[in-house]
């Protein structure tokens, strides 16, 4: 999927061998795992501009958006080569358009019904559910859902500079946001033999999004990739509030996500 003109300096781009000691992975051996919380609760930074634009704000034009934007990050790492996806969610409208665009879905405890939630226990089930369905995956991501600019060729970059030993991470567009976070699945001490609740073997490596958590991955000693944010406008540019969406706009937005906003 190529639907941004996104300048890449190939003065900036590091040979695979340098930074991965190995050959990068096979993007059909990632898999990918990405997360949407309940549609009528996303994205509430957007309900303001989203209500001038409609008259009130409609969770359902809302979620429509986040729909959107989700099958864009997806269409774009699809067309990097991942075909291993799945999406964590606790809403049914989320997994039945999983469903229908043959992503796997992954229903999520409802809120307040586990002691674990939020973003990385959500991220953190749908890990142990990959690696334990793909059992032959060699890398995993994690990927924000609302990243309606991203491009395939940025995803496949990431994916040849990705640290073989080591996890890595892409930074939102101010450098303190995660919007990608990469972990071998070769690396043996990243798994851990400790039963969950599910019987199944633990990841032991918690994504850590949230507030500030391109400081936590690198406290948690995951490489930074670029982290002169030279590159990758398009995977950095998640979108919460409307100058996000103007910058993703700017950038080119997904088809899907250019059609949820020709109907608000
Ligand atoms: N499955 C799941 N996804 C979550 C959860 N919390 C957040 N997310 C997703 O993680 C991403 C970042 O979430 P937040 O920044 O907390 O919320 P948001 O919906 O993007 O925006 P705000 O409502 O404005 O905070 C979004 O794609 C959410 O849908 C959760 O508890 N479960
Ligand atoms: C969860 C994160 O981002 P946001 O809240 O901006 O979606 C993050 O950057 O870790």
């Amino acid at each position: 999927m190529e639907h941004s003109a996104v300048e890449v300096d190939p003065v900036d781009i590091h040979p695979v061998d340098i930074n991965r000691g190995a050959a990068p992975p096979a993007a059909t051996t990632v898999a990918a795992v990405l997360a949407v919380k309940n549609l009528h609760r996303a994205k509430s930074r957007l309900a303001a501009t989203l209500s001038t634009a409609s008259e009130g704000d409609d969770p359902t034009t809302r979620g429509s958006l986040v729909l959107a934007m989700f099958l864009d990050t997806v269409a774009a790492l699809r067309g990097a080569g991942v075909t291993r996806i799945v999406v964590v969610s606790p809403d049914d409208e989320v997994l039945a358009t999983a469903r229908r665009s043959d992503i796997h879905g992954l229903p999520e405890a409802p809120a307040g019904s586990s002691t674990t939630s939020g973003l990385n226990a959500a991220f953190g089930y749908g890990a142990r559910w990959a690696h334990e369905t793909w059992q032959e995956s060699t890398d995993l991501l994690f990927v924000q859902a609302d990243l309606p600019a991203a491009t395939s060729a940025s995803f496949i970059e990431v994916l040849r500079e990705t640290p073989h030993h080591r996890s890595g991470f892409v930074t939102d567009r101010d450098g303190t946001g995660t919007v990608l976070l990469h972990g071998s699945l070769l690396h043996k001490s990243l798994l851990q033999g400790a039963a969950d609740p599910h019987g199944s073997p633990v990841l032991d490596w918690t994504p850590r999004f949230g507030p500030d958590s391109a400081a936590a991955h690198r406290a948690a000693g995951a490489v930074e990739l670029d982290p002169g944010r030279r590159r990758w406008a398009d995977l950095r540019t998640d979108v919460d509030t409307a100058t996000d969406l103007a910058a993703a706009h700017e950038l080119g937005l997904g088809a899907h996500t250019i059609e949820a906003l020709r109907h608000l």
